[in-house]
């Protein structure tokens, strides 16, 4: 794609009854606000503590979330402009690059660049080609312009402790699940958002259990790396029976889920791509307009 088209999918305004490229980055660095402001996520790092982390705690988080604000805009962009998978893919090593220079070299966001990343660039196309940004269409565009790319980037040997840790238990590593859709986050986390909020649970409830619903299926390549499939399938166990128990609407669920924050620091269990999950389902509910 030439410089001049680019240029002018950029320039072009948002359609009267869609979002700009800038509203659609907004979003993204609003949900992963989302996400850090969920308090307790077992294992993970929020305003209250930093969970099973000593190198991070939410200082180092939001200083990766300001550096990552034109990057997601930029993914709308090219999204728009349906640029070929390597663009984007040029775009998120360069924002790896730029979370790294910002927390001092410690990982705090690689997968929601990945996914968020992603994310943001079939919204755009949505818009720009359909006037839609409702999930069905942000998802049928990831498949359509990018889903052949992404197949062929799932097969390339895995470089990452994760990655690596997925292929040696024979999971889904974040690749494989984007080759697929993203199945946990629309066939799972989205309808558990949408059941929590028909109960009428406030916002912070549902991205509770959002987040449980997400931790009970996920092959969540961190907790797998951290603890083995020991370590992930305890994860699981303990995550369906907090949603077996009532989840987040529960009277005893504050209780209930420190408690599980408490068990997951003592093993040292951090389910990141859980938590970049969630910072999706916001993500969506965000650009879809919904609280
Ligand atoms: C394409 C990549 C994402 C790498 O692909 P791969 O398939 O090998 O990825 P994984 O290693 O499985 O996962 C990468 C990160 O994605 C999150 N994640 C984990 N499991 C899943 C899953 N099943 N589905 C979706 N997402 C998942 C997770 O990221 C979060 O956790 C990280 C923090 O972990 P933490 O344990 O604290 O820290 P580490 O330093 O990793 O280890 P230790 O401290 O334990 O020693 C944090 O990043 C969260 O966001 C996985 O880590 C990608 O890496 C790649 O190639 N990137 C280049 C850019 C690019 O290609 N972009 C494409 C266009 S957008
Ligand atoms: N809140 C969080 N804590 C630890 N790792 C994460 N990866 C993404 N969000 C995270």
């Amino acid at each position: 794609m030439s410089a001049a088209t680019l240029r002018a999918a950029i320039a072009a305004p948002a359609p009267a009854w869609g979002l700009s490229a800038a509203q659609i980055g907004r979003a993204a660095t609003l949900a992963l606000h989302d996400e850090l402001a969920l308090a307790p996520k077992p294992g993970l790092v929020s305003f209250v503590d930093s969970g099973s982390h000593d190198d991070m705690d939410a200082h180092t988080f939001m200083r990766s979330l300001f550096s990552l604000r034109r990057y997601f805009v930029r993914m709308a962009e090219l999204g728009a402009a349906q640029v070929p998978f390597a663009e984007l893919e040029r775009s998120g090593i360069a924002a790896e690059a730029r979370m790294l220079a910002a927390t001092g070299g410690i990982n705090t966001h690689r997968g929601a660049i990945f996914v968020l990343g992603l994310l943001c660039a079939a919204t755009g196309a949505a818009q720009a080609l359909d006037g839609r940004r409702d999930a069905d269409a942000v998802r049928e565009h990831l498949r359509r312009h990018w889903g052949g790319a992404l197949d062929a980037r799932s097969q390339r040997a895995p470089t990452l402790p994760g990655g690596i840790a997925a292929r040696r238990h024979g999971l889904r590593s974040a690749s494989q699940e984007a080759a697929l859709g993203f199945p946990v986050l629309f066939e799972t986390a989205l309808p558990a958002w949408d059941d929590a909020r028909r109960r009428g649970l406030s916002a912070q409830q549902v991205r509770l259990d959002c987040f449980f619903s997400i931790l009970a299926v996920l092959d969540d390549s961190n907790l797998a790396h951290r603890g083995g499939l020991e370590g992930l399938h305890f994860a699981r166990r303990a995550a369906r029976a907090f949603i077996e128990q009532g989840g987040a609407g529960q009277p005893g669920a504050p209780a209930a889920a420190w408690s599980l924050h408490r068990d997951f620091v003592a093993r040292h269990l951090s389910p990141g791509g859980c938590a970049d999950l969630l910072a999706a389902a916001c993500f969506l509910r965000r650009v879809a307009r919904e609280p």
